[in-house]
């Protein structure tokens, strides 16, 4: 049953990777996007927001997409929407956009039609579309995911993130994106490079899930793509080697970067060193950045009532305020 009044999705941003565990965990952070979609008599799409610069706003939009391969999926025809979103996630900085653009056009779609798909239907599309399943998975279920994928399938588990884990970003102004940041990366890996890394994500999961705080410092080093990576982010490799000194409790790459992440205990409050650290690190190779304060998101993509006679940016500008 189609819903003529329309549907309202929030969906988290992501980080994906944590480390060592590429294309294979990922945490839903505090920072969100709102989609609404409704059908219509002709497809118009309303983009807000500063972050929504350069996106297309007909049919060859990546949220307009993805709802239809629903409606395939379903059986459904439904080739005119108005689709209205809001993002406060910025484009290919390595915090999930595209999944939560996926994630949120899959969630909303599904529902507009009387959500005949579950979601482990609609883990393995937007895994589908997005090739991993980390910041999808994420951008979901919420939390912490460690996920697999067989190229048709995907499993994960959700851990529930330490109550005390805090998240600092740094988000470069410039732009890198996923596909060429995964141009730089070996097609082919040594063993003990390999079991350096299964070893950590093994431990990185294992901390999340008993609150060990204390091993995320180990646990968070890599060496399957930040060290390849490193020279498209100049001053990352300083960060990563020295984030632990300056109050952090390990550091990261943020998904397929530019932004870089560390994991902090909001209980040891040395949150403006570290910040500084950050800034002055990336400010010495010439590049402006700025920084935010988030928490890991324990909740996945959930819809929302929508508020009769109250417009789309009236009501998601009044939430973002709040
Ligand atoms: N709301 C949206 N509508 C349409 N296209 C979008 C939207 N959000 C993201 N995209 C597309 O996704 C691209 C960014 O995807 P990309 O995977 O490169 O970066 P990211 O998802 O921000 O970072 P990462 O995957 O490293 O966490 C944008 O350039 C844009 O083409
Ligand atoms: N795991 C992916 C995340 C970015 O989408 C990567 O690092 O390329």
């Amino acid at each position: 049953m189609i819903s003529e009044a329309g549907v309202r999705v929030k969906v988290p941003a992501s980080t994906a990777n944590l480390g060592p565990g590429f294309d294979t965990l990922g945490m839903a952070l505090s920072l969100y996007a709102w989609i609404e979609m409704k059908p219509a008599k002709e497809t118009e799409i309303h983009l807000y927001g500063d972050q929504m610069k350069g996106i297309p706003t007909n049919k060859s939009n990546l949220i307009y997409e993805v709802a239809q391969s629903v409606f395939r999926e379903a059986g459904v025809s439904l080739p005119e929407l108005e689709i209205s979103m809001y993002s406060d996630i910025p484009l290919t900085r390595g915090l999930g956009s595209s999944a939560s653009a996926i994630v949120g056009a899959l969630v909303a779609a599904n529902e507009l039609i009387g959500s005949p798909l579950n979601q482990a239907q609609l883990f393995d599309m937007a895994t589908a579309l997005e090739k991993h399943p980390d910041n999808v998975g994420a951008s979901l279920f919420g939390g912490v995911i460690t996920a697999v994928w067989d190229g048709t399938h995907a499993e994960y588990l959700r851990i529930e993130p330490p109550i005390d884990l805090e998240v600092l970003v740094a988000i470069p102004e410039f732009q890198l994106s996923t596909s060429k940041a995964r141009q730089v990366l070996p097609e082919q890996v040594s063993l003990e490079d390999a079991v350096f890394n299964i070893s950590r994500t093994s431990l990185f999961t294992a901390a999340m899930a008993s609150g060990r705080l204390d091993l995320i410092r180990s646990a968070m080093q890599d060496r399957l793509h930040q060290p390849f990576r490193a020279p498209l982010v100049p001053g990352m490799a300083r960060i990563l080697e020295e984030a632990t000194a300056h109050g952090a409790l390990g550091a990261a790459l943020s998904g397929a970067g530019p932004t870089l992440l560390a994991l902090t205990d909001r209980r040891e409050q040395r949150g403006m060193e570290l910040e500084r650290f950050l800034i002055e690190v990336l400010s010495e190779q010439g590049i402006k950045a700025r920084t935010i304060w988030l928490n890991p998101c324990t909740q996945g993509a959930q819809t929302l009532t929508i508020e009769k006679g109250v417009k789309f940016i009236d009501s998601i500008e009044g939430e973002v305020r709040s």
